[in-house]
């Protein structure tokens, strides 16, 4: 396929504005690609390149040679070239790089020029695209959307996907499996007011799981080989050796092990979330792609104390001061078994029986509304975040918020996107301050802004956020900085007010940053929906 072909479609689906047009044209285009295309044009279209780190910044990206007259290049051309630019090392790299992109910029047409620039700056990554695709393959492959939702669950990568689906449609996506090693995305929770909301969603009898505030965890075991990914699928194998040292005394041969991690004071309460979360550290760190995760399992992980680098070389005891407790709260395989379609109360005793009491979260069954506000006190007066309240019999429902998890917290929280930040006045001069907060919107791809707050920022996170949003600047005006809407941020709030000066129609009250989130792509933030569920006092996704 020409590669105009490809940037004329990515430019009609951003500018058509309902889902069904857009999955339209994205299954056109996807029709039309070649065997040997399939993997290139699913990354593009969902705004990526194949290649996760080409050298080329937004820097790399001005004084571009003016556009070619006629349009010469086709898809494997264009990844040809980009695959030569990444694999560029060594001295005289960054000259080279810059040759080998003007080159490649000097083939393009203007509309080629745009889009190549969208793909290297990440302006065009935007998670709904990712759901879009989704749909597109299906009605292009012309299999069921759930067969391909399933896969892309259980793979993790949609270029594997797609390239199965057009090619060997539904038996090829059938292959896709829950794999001991390769994670697959967790099933996630909706979030209510309070504990009445919650069990109104799940039903009752409910099970009511204490909340832990720590870093989310499913551990893979296969055999001596253990491996620890995060809620963004981040291998932190090497980063967890207490998490490994755990599993590895269990009484089983194979396991996918789902919890949370969390670092305790003496008195076996919860250390702040900062402590926690800096042994995860995961930002930078790459998503594993399906085959990387899996030759993570492979490669033997180290025993607590010392962490084997991928040479075998011993790095610093990752542990120090900070030791994780892993709790878990689901089982998803056992000794050849997949419990995930197993009633959740099957996946608890196994659960149970495997790991033994301690290393479970705290949780007890309820039947009523009564039962289940003690639990959440009692949760709460012990230092913990919540609870979580899950319908006993349901399925374990990987990458989906469902009402069968319902998380209740006693202030309200959303993870919102920083869209624009303004220079600070007085003693934040020089800072960047205020920021414009945005809530996805899963029908255009894009946000809608519902606040700003300067509060709850530290001098330390000021600092921290003057970097990393000049990093992600695209247009620098004297009083305010408009970033790339990467960037996950969590926002507490007292209520969500109408409002006649904000897009939505709504804006947040009393907003204050919690922290931010570097285990969330801003594909995974809360959306407008959300919001405006909080507003009507419903559940929200
Ligand atoms: N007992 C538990 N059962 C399920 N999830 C739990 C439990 N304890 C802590 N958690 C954490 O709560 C999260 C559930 O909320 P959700 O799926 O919305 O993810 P999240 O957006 O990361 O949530 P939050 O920011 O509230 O932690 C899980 O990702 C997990 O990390």
């Amino acid at each position: 396929m020409r590669f105009l072909d490809l940037a004329a479609t990515s430019a009609a689906v951003t500018a058509t504005s309902g889902r069904k047009a857009k999955v339209d044209l994205l299954a056109a285009a996807l029709r039309g690609l070649g065997i040997d295309e399939i993997s290139i044009g699913a990354a593009y279209l969902s705004g990526e390149l194949r290649q996760r780190q080409t050298g080329v910044g937004y820097a790399g990206l001005r004084d571009l040679p003016p556009p070619a007259p006629e349009p010469t290049l086709d898809l494997v051309e264009v990844d040809a070239a980009i695959e030569e630019l990444a694999e560029v090392a060594g001295a005289g790299s960054q000259a080279r790089r810059r040759a080998l992109l003007a080159a490649l910029f000097a083939r393009a047409t203007a509309d080629e020029q745009r889009m190549l620039v969208g793909l290297f700056s990440g302006e065009l990554r935007q998670g709904a695209q990712a759901g879009l695709l989704a749909d597109a393959v299906a009605r292009a492959a012309e299999v069921p959307l759930p067969l391909v939702r399933r896969a892309l669950l259980m793979a993790g990568d949609l270029r594997a996907v797609a390239v199965a689906a057009l090619t060997g449609g539904a038996v090829a996506l059938g292959e896709f499996t829950l794999r001991v090693g390769r994670p697959l995305a967790p099933m996630l929770a909706q979030s209510a007011g309070s504990v009445d909301e919650a069990l109104a969603a799940t039903g009752s009898p409910a099970v009511v799981d204490v909340k832990l505030d720590g870093i989310r965890i499913q551990v893979h075991r296969s055999g001596g080989d253990i491996a620890v990914f995060t809620r963004s699928l981040d291998d932190i194998t090497v980063r967890v050796p207490e998490v490994v040292a755990a599993v590895r005394a269990l009484p089983a041969r194979e396991l996918v092990l789902d919890g949370e991690a969390i670092a305790l004071d003496a008195a076996g309460r919860p250390r702040p979330f900062q402590e926690t979360a800096s042994r995860a550290a995961t930002r930078g760190a790459r998503r594993q792609a399906a085959g990387a995760a899996r030759a993570a399992v492979v490669a033997s992980a180290g025993t607590a104390g010392t962490a084997p680098t991928g040479d075998g070389v011993a790095a610093p005891d990752p542990v120090g001061a900070t030791r994780l407790t892993p709790y878990f709260f689901d089982l998803l395989h056992l000794d050849g078994a997949d419990l995930l379609d197993a009633p959740g109360r099957e996946r608890w005793s196994a659960l149970a029986a495997t790991v033994g009491p301690a290393l479970v979260v705290g949780r007890v069954e309820v039947d009523t509304a009564e039962e289940a506000a003690t639990a959440f006190a009692a949760a709460v007066d012990a230092g913990q975040e919540g609870v979580v309240v899950k319908a006993p019999e349901a399925p374990y429902d990987a990458g989906r918020r469902g009402a069968a998890w319902v998380k209740v917290k006693p202030r309200h929280t959303l993870d919102l996107v920083v869209l624009a930040v303004e220079w600070g006045s007085g003693r934040r001069r020089g800072w960047l301050s205020n920021l414009h907060l945005g809530a996805r919107d899963p029908e255009t791809g894009g946000f809608v802004m519902l606040g700003k707050t300067f509060k709850g920022l530290t001098d330390e996170l000021l600092r921290w956020q003057t970097e990393r949003f000049l990093e992600l600047a695209v247009e620098r005006g004297e009083w305010v900085v408009r970033v790339r809407p990467e960037q996950v941020v969590e926002i507490a709030f007292d209520g969500v007010q109408t409002s006649s000066r904000y897009p939505g129609g709504v804006a947040l009250r009393f907003a204050r940053v919690v922290r931010y989130r570097a285990d969330k792509s801003a594909a995974e933030a809360d959306t407008i929906d959300a919001v405006r569920a909080i507003h009507a006092g419903r559940p929200s996704q």
